[in-house]
C-alpha cells in the first residue's frame, strides 16, 4: 500500500498558520505531490458540525475535549487515512497538539484522559503495533501571544476560543512548548513573529532539509 506524508500545522490562535497552507500546497503540487488540504476540528460534514458547536456554544472541558476527538476520529477515517494510503501529502490545520494546548493546558484538562483518547481515536490497524496515527512533521507556528492578539485586533468576530484573555493564550503557547519538547524530532519550531517571507523561508528550509521541497519560490 502507498503511504503518504502528514504535516500538521500547530500555534496559537492569529499565529500565521492557514497563511503558508496554501502556498504549501501549491508548492508540492508544483513538484508533482497529490496534496489533501484539510483542518481540525472540521474537514468532513460531521466533524464540521462539531466544529461550529465547539466554536460557538457553550460547553465544558470534557465536552470540548469529547467533541474534538469525535470529529477528529471521523475525519481520519473518513479523509486523512484514505488520502494516506493514496499516497498523498495531506497538510492539516491543526490537528491532537492543539488538544492538549487549549483543553489540556488552556483549560487545565486531565492530559492523562487526553493521552487515553488519542491512542483510542488514532489506533489505526494498517500501522506496526504499538504505533498510533500522528503527524510525520508538525509546523509549529511559535508566536508571543501579545503578537497574535494585536494581529487579529480587527480580524473578524472573536469565536469562543479567540475571545478568550492572553492568560488562557500564555497557557496554550506553553502546552505547545511542552508537547514540542516530548517529540522533538516531529515537531519543527517556527519563529512566527518574523515576516511572512522569513517564516515562508524557514517552513520551506525546514521541508527541504527533509527531503521536501527542494528550491520553493515563496
Ligand atoms: N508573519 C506575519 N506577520 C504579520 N502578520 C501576519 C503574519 N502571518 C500572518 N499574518 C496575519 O495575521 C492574521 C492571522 O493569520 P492566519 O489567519 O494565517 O493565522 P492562523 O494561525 O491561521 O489563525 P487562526 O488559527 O486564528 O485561524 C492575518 O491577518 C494574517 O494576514
Ligand atoms: C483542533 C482543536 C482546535 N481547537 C480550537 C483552536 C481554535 O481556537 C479553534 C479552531 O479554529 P481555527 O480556525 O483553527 O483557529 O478550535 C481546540 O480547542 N481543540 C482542538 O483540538
Amino acid at each position: 500500500m502507498a503511504s503518504g506524508f502528514f504535516i500538521s500545522f500547530e500555534g496559537i490562535d492569529g499565529a500565521g498558520k492557514s497563511s503558508h497552507i496554501a502556498p504549501l500546497a501549491e508548492a508540492l503540487r508544483a513538484q508533482g505531490h497529490s496534496v489533501t488540504v484539510t483542518r481540525e476540528p472540521g474537514g468532513t460534514p460531521l466533524a464540521e458540525k462539531l466544529r461550529a458547536m465547539l466554536l460557538h456554544d457553550e460547553m465544558d472541558a470534557l465536552t470540548e475535549a469529547l467533541l474534538v476527538f469525535a470529529a477528529r476520529r471521523d475525519h481520519l477515517r473518513c479523509v486523512i487515512e484514505p488520502a494516506l494510503a493514496r499516497g498523498e501529502v495531506v497538510l492539516c490545520d491543526r490537528f491532537t497538539d492543539a488538544t492538549f494546548a487549549y483543553q489540556g493546558a488552556g483549560r487545565g484538562f486531565n492530559p492523562e484522559i487526553l493521552t487515553m483518547l488519542e491512542q483510542w481515536v488514532q489506533a489505526q490497524p494498517t500501522l506496526p503495533e504499538g504505533h498510533i496515527r500522528q503527524p510525520d512533521i508538525t509546523l509549529w507556528f511559535d508566536l508571543p501571544p501579545q503578537v497574535a492578539a494585536a494581529r487579529l485586533a480587527d480580524a473578524r468576530q472573536p469565536d469562543r476560543f479567540e475571545a478568550l484573555n492572553q492568560d488562557f493564550f500564555v497557557r496554550v503557547a506553553q502546552g505547545y512548548a511542552s508537547r514540542a519538547a516530548q517529540a522533538p524530532n516531529r515537531f519543527v519550531r517556527l519563529d512566527a513573529a518574523q515576516t511572512p517571507e522569513a517564516v515562508w523561508q524557514q517552513l520551506t528550509t525546514a521541508l527541504a532539509g527533509r527531503g521536501w521541497l527542494a528550491g520553493a519560490q515563496p
